[in-house]
């Protein structure tokens, strides 16, 4: 288990303080907007920064009594920095090298990892002939090549193209679930944080927003901003509330509270073509909603009858 308390950063009109705790094996996603502090965090977990105060337990250990190469912790970089004068295996092997592992246990160690990313055939491949997926993985057998406790992952798909990224995100879930390490993942991205982890922590200038699984976070958001962050467009202001006798509360109104094909009328104001689904911008007894659907037939200035199943709506603290 890794245990961050009370654990300070201050820079110059930035300030980073966070607790929190991750059970041995899971995948923690640290998801916020830039400047949010994520990166300050891997790099406090690593070593390459020193906090004001707190500490950093793992598995019983304080990792701030340990210089970085003492942490037993592993880091995967956006660019995946591979040596690209070093062959897979080469690349795989290089860290248990400088920590002179003895030839047989290090042949074995290789061998398993390239096994496990099913990287045999590409052993003895330089990097550049390799695929933006199996690099991502070669560079991932070579950081829980020495058994980590940790692994921390800085944007792991940050520097590639929308499509290899919808691919190498289901591969990346698929290593680090199950039995996989456990693993910190900073992305900026909900879908890939929602993907690959166990727990979601959002940041927010340089604090925890809100920590939970993908599911509690996006039906349970702590307060509007994680709301918004999170991509939730239908919320309702405290005054917008009280002016439909809910309490006087921001609202959250989840999509199933909107029931299509009776009540008043809603007027398209704007339609948002995207392919398999198309958004809507409606106008509803002077509200602004957004809903999204298969049906791709309503045009701008359109009225459709809806209606807004009040018991549905989330009450959220804050405004
Ligand atoms: N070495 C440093 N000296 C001064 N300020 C720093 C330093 N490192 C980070 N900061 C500041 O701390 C804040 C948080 O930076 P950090 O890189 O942790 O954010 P982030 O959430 O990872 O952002 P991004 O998604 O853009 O990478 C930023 O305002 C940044 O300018």
């Amino acid at each position: 288990m890794l245990a961050l308390r009370e654990l300070r950063k201050s820079y110059p009109g930035f300030s980073l303080e966070l607790s929190l705790t991750l059970p041995k094996g899971q995948t923690l996603a640290l998801l916020g907007p830039s400047g949010s502090g994520k990166s300050t965090v891997l790099r406090l977990i690593a070593g390459l920064e020193y906090p004001d105060s707190g500490s950093i337990r793992m598995e019983g250990r304080e990792l701030l009594a340990l210089p970085p190469e003492k942490r037993r912790v592993g880091m995967l970089f956006q660019d995946f920095a591979l040596f690209p004068h070093l062959s897979v295996y080469e690349n795989i092997a290089f860290g248990l090298r400088e920590a002179s592992w003895p030839k047989e246990r290090l042949e074995q160690r290789v061998r398993a990892l390239l096994e496990q990313t099913h990287l045999t055939p590409q052993a003895h491949k330089l990097p550049h002939l390799l695929s933006g997926g199996e690099r991502q993985r070669v560079a991932l057998a070579r950081a829980m090549a020495p058994n980590p406790d940790l692994l921390l992952l800085d944007e792991p798909l940050g520097a590639l193209d929308r499509r290899l990224r919808e691919a190498l995100v289901l591969e990346l879930r698929e290593l680090l679930s199950g039995d996989g390490p456990t693993a910190i993942v900073v992305t900026h991205d909900q879908q890939e944080a929602f993907l690959l982890a166990d727990q979601v922590a959002v940041m927010r200038e340089g604090r925890l927003a809100q920590l939970g699984s993908p599911e509690t976070l996006y039906h349970h958001p702590a307060d509007p901003w994680v709301a918004r962050f999170l991509g939730h467009r239908n919320l309702l202001s405290p005054e917008e509330s009280s002016q439909l006798g809910l309490p006087r509360k921001a609202h959250l109104i989840p999509s199933a509270a909107l029931e299509l094909g009776r009540g008043p009328q809603a007027r398209v104001l704007e339609r948002l073509f995207m392919g398999e689904r198309v958004g809507y911008w409606l106008e509803w007894q002077g509200l602004r909603l957004y809903h999204e659907s298969g049906e791709s037939a309503w045009q701008e200035g359109q009225s459709l009858s809806l209606s807004l199943n009040l018991s549905r709506l989330i009450p959220l603290e804050g405004a």
